[in-house]
């Protein structure tokens, strides 16, 4: 097992090196500290506060630039000629009304590993505490935006890449947002991971042995690609590469057996790290 897991406020986590056991040991870890780095800044740049009337938050940042588009021409991948257009609206306005912050929580895990489980439970934990989340499960996404890939190594990275996308822009909105989906290559969640600020994407490890995956087996796809009916089954005949360095890796002693459990443990890392207030 690649993972050390420990515990922070009595609940175990993984850390990108090593350890977070409790708040002391965030000065030791820098992607800790980077959280709180940028916890700092966004306190340091609101731009809203709340009216006198105690209603809807007062933008501070308004100057007048409702719709321009500004800076150079740019050239991104095939598109050519493109400017980014800035609004006045930001993140932490967004963020302040929703009284949270944006972030990526991401499940990875084999298949039949409760990658979907978890993410509803946590979406449920969520919701009960006023916080607004939005699932992107990979099972639902082929349904629609992904249809047009199949499960070779190459539509896998794309189907990762593009949720990775959606999951950013979720964030940016000031939701949390739980992207479940199998994501069997390394490169390609670190490749999500960059596209976020410091601490903003919380990769979470279903880490649950194929064997008990195997045995629960709810779709009855294991059994399909045993008997060969399904090629390049993740687990089976094709790879998963487990986290190296993930944030919370689930089935650890004292992360908790049930969704529930699970969830909680989530719930605990992001109220630990600030996201749950803006
Ligand atoms: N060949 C193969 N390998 C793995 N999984 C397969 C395959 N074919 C179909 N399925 C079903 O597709 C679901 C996984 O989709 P994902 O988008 O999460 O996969 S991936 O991240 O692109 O690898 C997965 O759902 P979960 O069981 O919820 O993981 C399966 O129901
Ligand atoms: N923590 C858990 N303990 C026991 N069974 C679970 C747990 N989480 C999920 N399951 C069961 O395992 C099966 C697969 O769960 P699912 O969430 O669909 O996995 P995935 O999305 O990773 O394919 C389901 O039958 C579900 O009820």
């Amino acid at each position: 097992m690649m993972i050390g897991a420990k515990s922070f406020l009595g609940l175990p986590i993984a850390s990108p090196k090593g350890i977070i056991s409790d708040s002391n040991s965030l000065s030791t870890n820098s992607r800790s500290v980077g959280v709180l780095r940028a916890c700092v800044s966004m306190e340091g740049s609101q731009t809203m506060s709340h009216s006198k009337n105690g209603s809807l938050p007062e933008l501070k940042s308004v100057n007048g630039h409702t719709g321009q588009k500004q800076g150079p021409l740019s050239t991104v991948g095939n598109s050519t000629n493109i400017k980014w257009h800035e609004c006045p609206v930001e993140k932490v306005d967004r963020q302040r009304l929703l009284d949270q912050k944006g972030c990526v929580i991401w499940v990875t895990g084999l298949s039949g590993s409760g990658k979907s489980t978890l993410a509803c439970a946590l979406n449920q934990k969520l919701y009960q505490k006023g916080k607004l989340c939005y699932i992107l499960d990979g099972d639902n996404v082929r349904h629609g935006l992904n249809r047009d890939l199949s499960f070779k190594a190459e539509d896998r990275a794309e189907n990762i890449r593009r949720v990775g996308e959606v999951a950013k822009l979720f964030a940016d909105a000031g939701i949390i947002c739980i992207a479940s989906l199998i994501s069997p290559y390394r490169r390609d969640r670190d490749a999500c991971r960059t596209l976020l600020p410091e601490g903003d994407f919380v990769e979470v490890f279903m880490n649950v042995p194929l064997e008990v995956c195997e045995a629960r087996d709810p779709k009855g796809l294991y059994k399909l690609a045993r008997a060969g009916k399904i090629k390049g089954f993740t687990g089976i005949d094709d790879p998963y590469e487990p986290p190296l360095n993930c944030e919370i890796s689930l089935g650890e002693e004292g992360t908790g057996t049930s969704p529930i459990e699970m969830a909680e443990t989530v719930v605990a890392y992001l109220e630990h790290k600030g996201y749950l207030k803006a």
